[in-house]
């Protein structure tokens, strides 16, 4: 009973699931007669006719879901591009922001596999690709909500998710939603994926998708598309590029351009405005609008992700009395989808978000878009305005701050139908909370560091932006942004630090063209007749004058780009010391204008004039200077003159003059060296002889005092005549004189103490020049440790000096 009870339960489950196939089946007969009255309806579609979403030949399902979501009319780009796009046609539409475009291609994608009677089993049928992961999520969003009745699987696919996830359930997916990258990954690692039956291809945002950013990864991406399929694009700023459309193979595309007629390209009920103000204030103005507009929802564009985070940090800090939040790329997409999802419900907020958030999402109700940053093209702008005053009725304000040499934009955005007014702030108004910003930093390493990566960042996007006329990170007061973030010291910027130096280089490279051009009029005119050259060395001054004007000039360009100290400090010095412009010298130097005036006289340089003793000029080269410098030379002489060659030569021969000095200097010091040896050796000989010299070939020791009439005289010893010899030796001794001097000094004490105030000449008469020996015999007596230091120190002095010391010795013995 059991087992039969269980039988008839499992015969019921069989039979409710047949029951249920059943109805299908019939659900089916009806389906496809209804298909087939739908699909007989599309050639007669016309836009013009069409009033409410029940004037397209739409299933009931699509139908019943735009009711639920009190979609009744459709917008201009809906009735133009849904019909087209039900016949089958490829479609590029461009329509102002907020204009509906999303359920203009959700519509005939859920119609096109609802008549193909799509089924989970038949794997992907269409395809609808975005450039950010909030955009696709915002598309399956908007497809759940209008499409839930269909019975197709939606899934969306991008990065960040639980890719195992996605992987598993990639093969019953009938819409797929995704972003670039990660549709590739799938395509290339997945064996579940499989889009070879698919219908319908969409690129929402699709200048941005076919850009240089996705360049690579789209192409891979529609290589491995079918080409069979239905491939509709749309934008705000829509593609005409041929060369995008040839990569996408769109046969025979519809352009759908609603409002191409209109006066202005970005929604009617947007008030646009700009003001002019300086990178310092910046701040001080956002901080004062946000205080000013606290019952407002709000989103602040910057152009990098470290400036938003930097500013989100700071402000949270600072604490405006608003909500505030921060949507860029670095953070973590759970993180991602929380801001996003928190900014959608808050009425008043604030959002820093970076271009990420530019384009297609549809934040409700958004009162303002404040741009800090200029933002990279018009049609960026476009995409962040159009955050604001979005769909039918939606009303909203637009604000750009632009730096004073950025104005220029304002006339692209007026050339391309974008009603935009200066504005005014009142400066009562703008309160900066520097002081206030600084003492945060100065608390904060970590504030200090992210207002460092934002300076450097901003800076950065600048110096990449490819518009120059407008981005010119050298016109940037740096010190004073870095000062309006908080910080004191603007952080070294490595990347400007090379971009500066290729400039030079540049400027550097553009001197030398105009003097080689320069120089090669010149070598025309010094081919004239002597009286012309003669004229031409007249002129020589204003020629000079000329090259000088170019430095100037050249300087002048320099120093009109270094507005930051931090940047442009060059100066020609710097670069011909530069080890890269030795290699290829670019700037003109003194040496080369000499050069170049000796080269009009016909001179030709290092070479010498000798004459003969006829008195006729012998010519011949200089053999001091290499041969080939000489021939290198001459050779750009002979031909039109190579400055830049000839600077080359110059330094070349600098390098050997230079050598040649240094071998000179040095044979000299050699010379000297040898000399003072050789006196020395002498002098040395004259000590060592001091004893075994006769009296008549020894010194003069006439001035010494008479010993025998210090030490008593002694018998039979004959002085006379000596005197008078000595005296006159004495006298005529001026060569000697200080030395002289000294020792008269101190003779004349020794006399003194003998004599008293006896004269000096009785004093002379009575000396005696002593033999050398006994002044030897003298010293030995002296005890050994005193001779032991005279010998020492008589080493050391001259013959004149050891003498008197040897009188000092003989006194000190007495
Ligand atoms: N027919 C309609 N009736 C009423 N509201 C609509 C209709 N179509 C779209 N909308 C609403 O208009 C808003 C903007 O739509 P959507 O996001 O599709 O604009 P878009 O043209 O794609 O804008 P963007 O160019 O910024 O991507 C959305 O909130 C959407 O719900």
């Amino acid at each position: 009973m059991k087992q039969d009870g269980k039988e008839q339960k499992r015969q019921g489950k069989k039979s409710k699931k047949l029951q249920l196939y059943k109805p299908r089946k019939k659900n089916s007969v009806e389906e496809d007669a209804a298909i087939q009255y739908l699909q007989a309806q599309y050639d007669k579609i016309n836009p013009d006719e069409i009033k409410t979403f029940k004037d397209f030949p739409l299933s009931q399902k699509t139908l019943k879901g735009l009711k639920e979501n009190h979609y009744v009319t459709p917008t201009e780009i809906q009735k133009q591009a849904i019909g087209y796009a039900l016949q089958g046609k490829d479609i590029l539409g461009a329509a102002k922001t907020g204009s509906g475009k999303t359920l203009a291609f959700l519509i005939p994608i859920l119609e096109n596999l609802f008549c193909k009677k799509w089924t989970r089993l038949d794997g992907v049928g269409a395809l609808v690709i975005s450039p950010t992961r909030e955009l696709a999520y915002q598309i399956y969003e908007a497809l759940r909500k209008v499409g839930h009745l269909h019975d197709f699987s939606a899934g969306l696919i991008i990065g960040g998710q639980n890719l195992k996830f996605e992987r598993k359930r990639m093969d019953q997916i009938n819409i797929l939603i995704c972003t670039p990258g990660r549709l590739l990954q799938h395509m290339d690692e997945n064996p579940l994926f499989d889009c070879s039956h698919l219908q319908i291809l969409v690129l929402d945002e699709a200048d941005r998708c076919l850009d240089m950013g996705f360049e690579a990864t789209m192409n891979a991406i529609i290589e491995n598309l079918p080409p069979e399929r239905q491939t509709l694009l749309f934008s705000a700023t829509q593609t005409k590029s041929v060369k995008d459309l040839a990569r996408l193979s769109l046969s025979f595309p519809t352009y759908i351009a609603p409002h191409e007629q209109a006066a202005t390209v970005t929604p009617d009920l947007l008030q646009q405005s700009y003001i002019i103000t300086e990178i310092e204030d910046k701040i001080g103005i956002l901080w004062s609008f946000i205080k000013n507009h606290l019952k407002q929802k709000v989103i602040v564009f910057m152009a990098t992700c470290k400036q938003v985070k930097y500013i989100y940090e700071l402000f949270c800090k600072l604490r405006p009395g608003v909500s505030l939040l921060a949507l860029y790329g670095t953070l973590h997409q759970e993180k991602r989808e929380k801001i996003y999802n928190e900014f959608c419900r808050k009425s008043n907020v604030v959002l820093f978000a970076t271009d990420l958030a530019s384009r297609g999402l549809d934040f409700p109700r958004v009162n303002w878009v404040i741009q800090m940053d200029c933002p990279e093209d018009v049609e960026t702008y476009i995409h962040r305005a159009g955050r604001t005053a979005r769909g039918f009725t939606g009303k909203g304000e637009g604000l750009l701050m632009l730096l004073p040499h950025e104005e220029k934009f304002v006339e692209h955005l007026q050339n391309s139908k974008i009603p935009i007014n200066k504005i005014q702030v009142d400066p009562s108004k703008v309160i900066a909370p520097q002081k206030k910003i600084e003492t945060l930093l100065s608390d904060s390493m970590e504030l200090k560091q992210s207002a460092q990566r934002a300076f450097v960042s901003y800076l950065k996007s600048v110096f990449l932006m490819k518009n120059k006329e407008i981005f010119n990170v050298q016109l940037l007061d740096t010190d004073s942004y870095a000062r309006s973030l908080g910080l004191i010291v603007p952080p070294y910027i490595k990347f400007l630090k090379k971009q500066q130096y290729a400039q030079k280089k540049q400027d550097n490279n553009n001197v030398i063209e105009k003097l080689k051009a320069k120089t090669e009029s010149d070598k025309e005119d010094s081919d004239q007749s002597e009286e012309e050259v003669t004229d031409v060395n007249v002129e020589k001054k204003p020629e000079k004058q000329k090259i000088k004007e170019r430095f100037v000039k050249f300087d002048f360009h320099n120093a009109t780009d270094t507005d930051g100290k931090d940047f442009f400090q060059g100066n020609n010095f710097d670069i011909q010391l530069s080890g890269e412009l030795l290699e290829e010298p670019q700037v003109e130097s003194t040496k080369v204008a000499d050069v170049k005036k000796l080269l009009k006289k016909n001179i030709t340089v290092n070479t010498t004039v000798k004459f003969t003793e006829e008195g006729e000029i012998d010519e011949e080269e200089n053999k001091d200077v290499d041969p080939e410098i000489l021939k290198q030379i001459s050779s750009a002489n002979s031909s039109n003159l190579h400055f830049a060659k000839t600077q080359l030569l110059m330094q070349d021969e600098d390098k050997i003059d230079k050598v040649k000095f240094r071998e000179s200097t040095r044979a000299k010091h050699k010379e000297k060296k040898r000399k003072l040896k050789n006196k020395r050796k002498e002098d040395e000989g004259e000590k060592d002889d001091f004893g075994s010299q006769s009296e008549s070939d020894g010194p003069d020791l006439s001035w010494l005092p008479d010993p025998d009439k210090i030490y008593g005289k002694e018998k039979g010893s004959d002085n006379s005549g000596d005197s008078g010899e000595d005296r006159n030796s004495e006298a005529s001794d001026g060569a000697d004189y200080e030395s002289g001097e000294d020792r008269n000094s101190e003779v004349s004490d020794g006399a003194n103490h003998e004599s008293g105030d006896d004269s000096e000449s009785e004093v002379e008469e009575n000396f005696h020049r002593p033999t050398k020996r006994k002044l030897l015999e003298t010293q030995a007596s002296v005890p050994p440790r005193k001779v032991k230091k005279v010998q020492d120190i008589s080493a050391s002095l001259s013959v004149s000096e050891a003498e008197a010391l040897a009188m000092q010795l003989l006194q000190t013995k007495r």
